[in-house]
């Protein structure tokens, strides 16, 4: 038998798929608190990679992967072409441009300084609106840029709102929802299609009984 390969993200979404492969009988391999960055389970045939949340979908677009767990967020910021099968409902967040509290003045005529690590995502929004906007790209703390005033606005992602609130910033504009995707590499979906579907089977099943509690 094939072995199945799963591309994980290190942090908070490899902590929750985690939980997923444990509760469906498929993490036994996996040592989460370990520096590994391979797992491979002989006897069920399943084989798992840590990597950075942005090279998960890289790592299926080039098959090295055959499925993935990334945040719909990562699979929007990339042009790579892999086949979304599963929603799976955690790291549930949203989009939204926020900037310091009260001061939403930008208007249509003037260039918007937009900080993110998300730049696609936030040109694709502000072309749709046509706004003329400038990015400012960020790797992270992109809730700064507007405090010292490297930007006008960020769009970033907000869960709680925690980390606006406590530096003085609000919510301008929320774009739209997104939860973590199991995705797969569409030559692996037809060649590993048996194995793949009781995958999606089993999580699926796991949905269900996981939703109900929470
Ligand atoms: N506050 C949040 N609440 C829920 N999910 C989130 C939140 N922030 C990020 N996520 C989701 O979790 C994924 C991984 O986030 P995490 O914070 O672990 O990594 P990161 O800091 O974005 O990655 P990197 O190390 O590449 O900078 C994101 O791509 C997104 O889908
Ligand atoms: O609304 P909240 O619950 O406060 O969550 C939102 C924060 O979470 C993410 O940051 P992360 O923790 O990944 O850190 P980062 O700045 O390195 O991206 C995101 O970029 C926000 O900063």
């Amino acid at each position: 038998m094939d072995y199945i390969n799963i591309a994980l993200a290190k942090g908070r979404l490899g902590d929750e798929a985690y939980k997923l492969l444990k509760a469906i009988g498929l993490g036994e391999s996996i040592v989460p608190e370990s520096r590994k960055l391979i797992f491979k389970d002989e006897e069920r045939k399943i084989s798992f990679v840590y990597v950075k949340p942005s090279d998960v979908v890289t790592y299926v677009q080039n098959g090295v992967a055959d499925l993935g767990i990334v945040g719909k967020d990562v699979i929007l910021e990339s042009d790579n072409d892999v086949y979304e099968i599963l929603d799976l409902g955690f790291g549930k967040c949203k989009f939204a441009v926020a900037g310091i509290k009260g001061k939403k003045t930008y208007k249509k005529d003037e260039v918007l300084r937009v900080a993110t690590k998300y730049p696609t995502i936030a040109k694709k929004y502000f072309d749709e609106k046509g706004q003329k906007i400038k990015i400012i790209k960020l790797n992270g703390s992109v809730e700064l840029a507007p405090l010292v005033g490297l930007s006008d606005v960020i769009v970033d992602l907000v869960e709680t709102g925690n980390t606006l609130k406590a530096n003085g910033l609000e919510v301008f504009e929320d774009m739209f929802g997104i939860t973590a995707k199991l995705i797969c590499n569409r030559v692996s979906y037809r060649f590993k299609y048996d194995r793949i579907s009781k995958l999606i089977e089993s999580i699926k099943e796991w949905e269900g009984m996981y939703y109900e509690d929470n």
